[in-house]
């Protein structure tokens, strides 16, 4: 990954785009939820809810068959990201990497068109990640290629779309333990109470939004959206007995740290009591993975879980239409069924 998208992961998350991720969520939740007369099914329209804002916050896409273009490309795409390289018609492979291209055609007649108006005065630089690449300049003046541009956006849609999955996650266990629905309903109607007649979120808001964190954390502990990644070994390394020797591809799992007895008691339950106070162990919790390539959306993905989570609970309450759901690991966590429920709108 470049350096520019490591910076500019970082400076997307400012006052502006909470406002815009919480005007999005506010609309989006009380319109297409209440427009779908009560019962929703949690994963896709979450999915497509996530890639909707990534292309509002990275391009500044609003068109909706442009957007759904681009979606079920992506879900090709992302698909296929994490399988065995058989490049032949068929594979989902295959279908991943002409996803791929399709979707870095679309990216640089993006890229082309803001290139003009950003040249013609009618985009601003600050406007959102896109005109960011395209007048950023590292200490050397030199500018990103639009390739590589194009790059770092599809490779930010791919960790965008991980959103998701910690936002399903969470109604499905908001929707298993009412007590910890109740105590995070009431942590968010505190910080509604305190606001003016449609006065939005803010930076500072999330900030005080901890015992919702604790909860969100418990729920990528019990299972991770992303179960883990790859690393190389640079030097011989000495583990548990065994030598694993340089060059040697490892996998790091997430899933087996938080579930392992020694890093967490009784790791089957639900408890988010367990992130209050100091917390896990350094790295016994390591949702986001962990040292120089940890995951650089965590802000962007913090921000956006909290600020859906303070719209959904203090518009709705829900059922689960299946109790006990499984999850499956296709990639990444994802429930059965979709998560079906049925919102139950309230005023409080
Ligand atoms: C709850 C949501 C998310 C989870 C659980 C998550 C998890 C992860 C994990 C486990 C990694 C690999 C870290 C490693 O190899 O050590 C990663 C990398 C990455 N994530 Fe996320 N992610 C989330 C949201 C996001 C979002 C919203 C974005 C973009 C806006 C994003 C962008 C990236 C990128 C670009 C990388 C590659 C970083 C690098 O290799 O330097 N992620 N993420």
């Amino acid at each position: 990954m470049s350096r520019a998208t490591r910076e500019n992961g970082i400076i997307l998350v400012n006052h502006k785009v909470i406002t815009h991720v919480n005007t999005f969520i506010a609309y989006d939740i009380n319109h297409k939820f209440n427009f779908c007369k009560g019962e929703v099914k949690v994963f896709q329209t979450v999915k497509f809810y996530a890639f909707e804002l990534a292309c509002r916050l990275f391009l500044s896409l609003e068109e909706p068959n442009h957007i759904e273009k681009l979606a079920s490309l992506f879900n090709i795409f992302l698909q296929g990201i994490i399988e065995l390289p058989i490049e032949c018609p068929g594979t989902r492979f295959y279908s991943a990497k002409r996803a791929a291209e399709a979707i870095i055609t679309e990216l640089m007649k993006i890229i082309n068109t803001r290139r003009v108006e950003l040249h013609e005065g009618k985009a601003s630089s600050s406007q959102d990640l896109l005109s960011h690449l395209l007048t950023y300049s590292d200490e050397t003046g030199m500018y990103l290629t639009e390739k590589e541009i194009a790059n770092n956006i599809l490779l930010l849609f791919a960790g965008h779309d991980t959103s998701t999955i910690p936002i399903t996650l969470l109604i499905k266990s908001l929707g298993e333990h009412p007590d910890v629905y109740d105590k995070v309903l009431k942590e968010q109607l505190e910080i509604s109470n305190a606001k003016g007649e449609g006065e939005l979120l803010k930076w500072e808001d999330i900030q005080k939004m901890k015992y919702s964190w604790n909860v969100v954390s418990e729920v990528m502990r019990v299972n991770p959206p992303i179960i883990g990644a790859f690393r190389e070994a640079l030097v011989d390394i000495e583990y548990a007995g065994y030598t694993i020797p340089k060059g040697w591809k490892l996998y790091w799992s997430a899933i087996s740290t938080h579930r392992d007895n020694a890093n967490f008691e009784d790791v089957t339950q639900f408890d988010p009591s367990r992130f209050e106070g100091s917390g896990p162990t350094p790295y016994t919790f390591v949702p986001f993975g962990g040292g120089p390539r940890m995951c650089l959306g965590k802000e962007i993905a913090r921000m956006e879980i909290l600020a859906f989570l303070h719209n959904i609970v203090i518009n709705f309450k829900w059922d689960l239409l299946i109790p006990d759901e499984k999850i499956k690991y296709d990639t990444t966590a994802t429930p059965v069924e979709g998560l079906p429920i049925r919102l139950l709108p309230h005023d409080v």
